[in-house]
């Protein structure tokens, strides 16, 4: 920062000031000129600081926004309900609508959805409360994607007859991994998607991803109980639909009846720091009008002073927005309960299918799915709309939404290679030869890497190995199984290769010295990683120490540099042999069976002179203090107190 004009503000900790003096209310003030309006900084964070610049672009993107709001009222602006409205993707408010109206056009609030990561991907479904988000992002608001790491536990009882089956620990927490990863990068091509369509960034709106682990994994239930459980009345919690129809069937836990307890603090957490809007698909109605009520009661009655806020004015209240749900074309709904989804991780739904899912959109729904799924303008789909009833074999417009779609999630290279595989396998041919489209994955292990260098490849560490350059729209996110001879006492490096990661094991030790290659765990190295996603870079340790990042017995994660995560599954050995299954190494390893990993050649042993990496016990401390802290944890949670951090 360049710096004469620093504002230093020195915050205490919420912890050493129980009570609210004056000068932690001023203290407040300074740190509230955020872009949301009414948002603070961390409490926690000892020290920030707030820059001239800051302040000033602070100030512009208020002046801009109350300039906005006069052209709003005067009809010469559109309104962001308006536009909701327009696309469709209005269902419901929760709320009133002028309030609604009147809130998005005043002020520059927060905006958040959440997710729950019961299953390992996001899938078409979750997209249409997401584009509110992606729409709100591009009309300069802050917005939130909530994952929810804690309220996964219990999982939401909506409209479900039955209670979810409990899964187990590790597969939640490889869910986590994957998800988060996937509205990471997801958050990352939809602001790509809305500049190719015109919509420039603005400087105050911004993109955060959290996990509601991060709060409730500290909260005390007593702190629960009496915020929250003292204000709100059974009555209404019993009244509920959901509820009643357990109570009359196969009844219901109190985790799964407190669950929109969970929901409603969350929003709470966040509505402090500016979120007043949340945003859900239409079955998330109830959840959101009880959370709007707590979040009221909330504001009023919390013991801590300081997050008490005003809600009597109109512009200061949550207010609450439900999207249509997707339905396949005889009204089911569709996604993970219904056994139907359509995946966004590519592993489970390759592009290709994805591409043909919309490609399949019946006549009659296509201009609607383009107003939801795309930016394209409604003079464009009008025309577009024209264009295909001119020709409805062609699928004219089912294909611009099927590349609009994958461009939105996918990024725009694997949009136009994947509509272009479309058009090679199904144009006209003079051959009889029945198009066959590219193989889904089938095998347990990723594709191997390419060996030779093409275009937009990179030539990998110190090896001569070519790999694609891994970014967001390539990135892969998948799960594969290895046996547990393969990985228990086996040096990092190997476990790196037979993951399919590294092409060898030499390859593995590069990336390895390089810094390059994270593993799950706590932070430092200090054993397996919780719910809280936390990365450690790994070490040339030695081989027994593999099994101290063994996720619930099972589970190993990796990440490689910023996108690529992949979950490990450990298998019995004979049951990777009996599913058919392979992975790099494998065959060796029963070869040499009855060799240790240092003794089969594979990993070179300490002080052996060929390999230029010294084989660690565990981590020095100076070693550990001295990897910069970014690296040490590289995959962290937004704190969402700190309006300045985005995912
Ligand atoms: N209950 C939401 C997910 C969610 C979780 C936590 C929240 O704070 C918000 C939303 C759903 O099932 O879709």
């Amino acid at each position: 920062m360049r710096s004469a004009q620093r504002v230093v503000i020195f915050v205490q900790s919420p912890a050493s000031c129980q009570t609210y003096c004056g000068r932690r209310q001023l203290h407040t003030r300074l740190q509230r000129p955020s872009v949301t309006g009414t948002s603070s900084v961390a409490l926690r964070r000892q020290k920030r600081f707030i820059t001239q610049q800051w302040i000033a672009n602070t100030k512009q993107a208020k002046a801009e926004w109350d300039q906005w709001a006069v052209e709003i009222k005067e009809g010469k602006r559109k309104s962001f309900v308006q536009l909701l409205d327009e696309r469709g993707l209005l269902h419901q408010v929760v709320g009133l609508r002028e309030l609604l109206d009147k809130i998005l056009t005043e002020r520059r609030v927060g905006f958040y959805a959440g997710v729950d990561p019961t299953a390992p991907s996001l899938h078409v479904g979750h997209m249409i409360p997401f584009m509110v988000l992606v729409w709100a992002f591009h009309w300069g608001y802050p917005i939130t994607f909530l994952l929810g790491g804690s309220t996964a536990k219990f999982g939401d009882p909506t409209g479900r007859l039955e209670e979810r089956k409990q899964e187990h620990r590790s597969v939640r927490t490889a869910n986590i991994a994957s998800m988060h990863m996937q509205l990471k990068k997801l958050s990352a091509s939809m602001e790509k998607y809305g500049e190719r369509h015109g919509y420039e960034h603005q400087w105050a709106a911004r993109r955060a991803l959290t996990n509601n682990n991060v709060w409730w994994n500290k909260v005390p239930f007593i702190d629960v109980l009496r915020d929250l459980g003292m204000h709100m009345r059974l009555g209404p919690m019993l009244g509920r639909d959901t509820v009643k129809t357990r109570l009359e069937g196969k009844g219901m836990s109190f985790a799964e009846f407190c669950y929109p307890l969970m929901q409603a603090w969350d929003w709470f957490h966040m509505f402090r720091k500016g979120t007043q809007v949340q945003v859900g698909g239409a079955d998330q109605y109830g959840n959101i009008l009880f959370g709007m009520e707590a979040v009221k009661q909330l504001s009023k009655n919390t013991a801590i002073e300081i997050d008490r806020r005003n809600v009597d004015e109109d512009v200061e209240k949550p207010i609450g927005i439900t999207t249509p749900l997707l339905t396949t074309a005889s009204g089911e709904k569709f996604g993970k309960s219904a056994g139907n989804a359509i995946w966004l991780d590519k592993d489970l739904t390759s592009t290709f299918e994805l591409y043909a899912y919309f490609v399949r959109t019946p006549d009659d729904q296509v201009e609607r799915y383009l107003k939801l799924f795309t930016f394209l303008p409604l003079e464009e789909i009008t025309k577009i709309v024209e264009k295909h009833t001119e020709d409805p074999s062609k699928r004219v417009a089912q294909h611009t939404l099927a590349r609009e779609f994958l461009e939105l999630v996918h990024g725009r290279q694997e949009a136009e290679t994947t509509a272009l595989q479309h058009q090679q396998l199904f144009r006209p041919r003079s051959s009889t030869a029945e198009p066959t489209p590219p193989p889904t994955r089938a095998s347990n292990m990723p594709e191997s890497f390419a060996k030779k260098p093409e275009a937009g490849f990179t030539n990998v560490g110190a090896g001569n190995i070519y790999a694609p350059q891994v970014n967001y729209t390539n990135m892969q996110n998948q799960t594969v199984k290895l046996p547990r001879s393969l990985v228990l006492g086996q040096t990092l490096n190997k476990v790196l290769y037979s993951a399919g990661l590294v092409s060898s094991n030499n390859e593995g030790h590069r990336l390895i010295a390089n810094n390059g290659a994270s593993i799950g765990s706590r932070p430092g190295d200090s054993g397996p990683m919780s719910d809280a996603l936390a990365f450690t870079p790994i070490r040339p340790w030695v081989a027994q120490k593999t099994e101290e990042f063994l996720i619930e017995g099972k589970l190993i994660i990796f990440k490689i540099g910023k996108w690529k995560l992949r979950v490990v599954e450990l298998v019995d050995d004979a049951e990777f042999e009996a599913q058919g299954l392979k992975a790099p190494g494998w065959e060796e390893f029963k070869l040499n069976k009855g060799k240790s990993a240092d003794e089969d050649g594979s990993a070179p042993r300490p002080g052996k002179k060929s390999s230029a990496i010294r084989y660690i016990k565990n981590t020095p401390k100076n070693e550990e203090k001295s990897t910069p802290r970014e690296e040490r944890s590289p995959l962290r949670y937004v704190n969402s107190d700190d309006p300045k951090r985005s995912a």
